[in-house]
């Protein structure tokens, strides 16, 4: 069985006196690391502060972005590195936010991906049709091609440690969530495609998430389909009692 993950990515949102306040309010009532992983995916200015406050709880840190390579000439850049040094353990690559908005490709996102193993983070890899590709009915080829591109040569090892985040574009901040039904499809079948190249046993560990407008309201629905390992949340994730709501919809016993 495979541990859920639920993952809370704030976006560009919250000063740090609030994220702080934030970690202090939910860290001591998360489920144990065992039950269920919590991650709080904060702005970079945040991640220092914040693994502080979280050290010793059950919560973990994530970024939403970062660069491949280690040091160097690359002005305005955050290293893998840099993330680890300070102890951070994931990171977001990749998210329709950054493809539409800050030109990431699934080149830029594979050549993370690596970096992320390097330095012993776990990726959370964003792959998602938009409308006008579900309208088309090309929404399985294309979350297909992402997640190639994305997990190209990873080993077995590496891929089952890999967690893919399936986020419709129509879904983000919409409050319009796929249906339990369809999200469960489409991450079944980006399982599917990951056997394809990998082995099958790396690719039942790999944990696939959903994400776009879940909540308090619906995450027990989508948490109980066969293919859904989590949640990656944006605006249920500001608040800590929706977040707790959505972490104790993650825990298994
Ligand atoms: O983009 C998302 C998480 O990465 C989803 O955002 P919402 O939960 O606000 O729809």
């Amino acid at each position: 069985m495979r541990k859920k993950v639920i993952a809370g990515n704030w976006k560009m949102n919250k000063l740090l006196n609030e994220a702080e306040d934030f970690v202090t309010d939910v860290k001591g009532d998360v489920p144990s690391f065992d039950q269920v992983e919590t991650v709080v995916v904060a702005p970079f200015t945040h991640l220092h502060p914040l693994v502080q406050k979280a050290a010793g709880s059950d919560v973990k840190i994530g970024a939403q972005n970062m660069y491949h390579e280690d040091s160097g000439a690359f002005t305005g850049e955050v290293s893998p590195e840099m993330l680890k040094d300070i102890g951070v353990d994931y990171v977001v690559l990749g998210h329709s936010e950054r493809r539409e908005l800050f030109a990431e490709t699934d080149e830029s996102v594979n050549k993370k991906v690596h970096a992320s193993f390097k330095h012993n983070l776990t990726p959370i890899v964003c792959v998602g049709e938009s409308d006008e590709q579900r309208e088309a009915d090309q929404a399985s080829e294309v979350v297909e091609a992402q997640v190639k591109k994305a997990l190209e040569g990873l080993t077995n090892e590496q891929v089952q440690d890999v967690i893919i985040a399936y986020e419709p574009i129509w879904a983000i901040g919409t409050g319009k969530t796929a249906t339990a039904e369809d999200a469960n499809a489409m991450c079944a079948h980006i399982r599917n495609v990951v056997k394809s190249y990998a082995n099958e046993e790396a690719a039942n560990r790999l944990r696939v998430q959903y994400g776009g407008s879940v909540k308090p309201a619906n995450v027990e629905e989508l948490l109980g389909q066969s293919d859904i390992d989590g949640a990656l949340v944006g605006g249920a994730s500001l608040k800590a009692d929706s977040f707790l709501q959505l972490v104790e919809a993650g825990k298994h016993e």
